[in-house]
């Protein structure tokens, strides 16, 4: 099991590396991606949900702390194309098998979505993000984290999020804060059912 996890660690860097400049389709910093694999791997965190795969990036940074905690991501592209190199970009990477991912519109299928899930990047399309939250925070089990990307109480990541920042600010079970070393991540942890 050690072994598998050398190689596995070895793997994964060595892809990182060799792709370190080929991110172009509105990929994560990789601050913010270190971040995320960060929080998994601090709290254990082993059912993940990621909208908007795009070709892949964070979820690699994802699927590798969950590699660690034995956890599984599902993920979910709307796009064809960049599904395509998301899937072939996580089987270069050696981590296949600790990801789910899904070629469908988000808006439809997140909702039925049947969790539970103790940790969920949403990173998608901006002006449907309450609507993703509203839809998950449900199936979100308490001391679980939802991580929400280009969103600010400090800097203005330039997508409009103002209110979606006051909404998370405001709710009684959630805690949120902000991480602002990449493009802004709001982390907010459910703290109780309701
Ligand atoms: C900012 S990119 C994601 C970047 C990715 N998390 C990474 O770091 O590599 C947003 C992605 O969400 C996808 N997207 C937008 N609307 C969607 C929807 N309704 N359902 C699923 N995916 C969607 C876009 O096609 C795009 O690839």
């Amino acid at each position: 099991q050690e072994n598998k996890a050398v190689a596995l660690d070895k793997k994964v860097k060595a892809f990182l590396n060799s792709h370190a400049r080929e991110w172009h389709d509105w990929n994560v910093p990789e601050a913010d991606a270190r971040l995320l694999y960060d929080i998994i791997i601090q709290n254990k965190y082993t059912k993940a949900l990621e909208i908007g795969t795009s070709t892949g990036f964070s979820s690699i940074w994802i699927a590798w702390a969950l590699s660690k905690t034995g956890g599984k991501l599902i993920t979910i592209e709307v796009d064809e194309s960049r599904y395509r190199k998301a899937v072939d970009n996580f089987r270069k990477a050696g981590l296949s098998e600790y990801i789910d991912a899904r070629l469908a519109n988000a808006h439809t299928l997140v909702p039925g979505l049947q969790g539970p899930f103790d940790f969920v990047f949403s990173d998608a399309d901006k002006e449907w993000y309450k609507n993703y939250f509203d839809a998950v925070a449900p199936k979100l089990i308490v001391g679980g984290c939802y991580t929400t990307h280009n969103v600010s109480d400090r800097m203005n990541t330039g997508f409009g999020l103002e209110s979606y920042v006051e909404y998370l600010k405001n709710l009684k079970n959630f805690e949120t804060t902000f991480d602002d070393r990449g493009a802004g991540v709001a982390i907010s942890y459910k703290k109780s059912g309701k």
